[in-house]
């Protein structure tokens, strides 16, 4: 994976150099990104899709700081999740939804894989629906991300998370395992909290939809993301998937080196 074009922005010069010089704790990384992605993407007057998880949190921090200093004016914002709904609402961001905004300037949100083509693996946290809904519809989508998230092919380095309906569950989960594009996964039930495809629970996950989570472990690389995409969302029982095929805008990647962006 080599981003293509780098660029550093001019609030984050230092920090850049920083990291260059001294090594950065994973989350120092994320909030490198997550500030960036806010200082250069987000202008005064703009309709603003806030991501969800632990490197989309820097930068509804931003928003809530240029803010709250005056440097921005005029911003709605439509989360992603209720946990991103709550934080921005702590922070006194202003909040409508796509029901009254359904065209956005901007999303910025973190993934859970990035490979060469800008495709992502999304979900990790359990909000894929409503961020799929949110980013899909920005002029923009902006991809905050670490080095680690970045790989040659998506599927074996993180499962990927497919939301389904609670009804007979059992059968569609079948059904996906018996997709074409999906022989050979292990397909597992997400238990405990939605926002995380770690086992915490006895009780199956549940996402701010009210639906189940199957998580797709997949040994080998996926060979074709968009048809796998297609087959999902054409099963009936499944409500959306986290693949997100041709979206992205840019990714911000934050890395040893500093800071590099690599554009669609
Ligand atoms: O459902 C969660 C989202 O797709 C997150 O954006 C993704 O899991 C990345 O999260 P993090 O930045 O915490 O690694």
């Amino acid at each position: 994976f080599s981003p293509g074009v780098t660029t550093v922005g001019r609030r984050f010069s230092s920090s850049a150099r920083m990291a260059e010089k001294t090594a950065l704790s994973q989350d120092e990384l994320k909030k490198m990104v997550g500030y960036k992605a806010v200082d250069d993407y987000v202008k005064s007057g703009m309709v603003v899709g806030l991501g969800t998880g632990s490197t989309a949190y820097f930068a509804v921090e931003r928003l809530g700081q240029l803010l709250e200093s005056g440097e921005l004016k005029d911003i709605v914002a439509i989360p992603t999740s209720v946990r991103t709904k709550e934080q921005a609402e702590s922070l006194k961001i202003p909040l409508v939804t796509l029901d009254t905004h359904s065209k956005l300037d901007v999303a910025i949100d973190g993934a859970d894989e990035v490979d060469p083509d800008l495709n992502l693996v999304k979900g990790g946290g359990g909000a894929l629906l409503r961020e799929k809904m949110v980013e899909v519809c920005a002029e923009k989508f902006i991809v905050i991300v670490d080095e680690s998230k970045l790989c040659d092919g998506l599927g074996p380095g993180f499962p990927l998370p497919v939301e389904i309906t609670p009804f007979c569950h059992e059968h569609t989960i079948r059904t996906i395992a018996a997709l074409p594009s999906c022989a050979g996964c292990d397909a597992v039930l997400r238990m405990g909290s939605s926002s995380s495809n770690k086992p915490d629970g006895d009780e199956i996950a549940i996402t701010d939809n009210g639906n189940y989570i199957v998580d797709l472990h997949f040994t080998e690389a996926i060979k074709d993301a968009p048809k796998m995409a297609m087959e999902l969302k054409n099963t009936v029982g499944v409500v959306d998937h986290g693949l997100f095929c041709g979206m992205t805008t840019a990714v911000i990647i934050a890395g040893s080196n500093g800071i590099s962006v690599k554009e669609a």
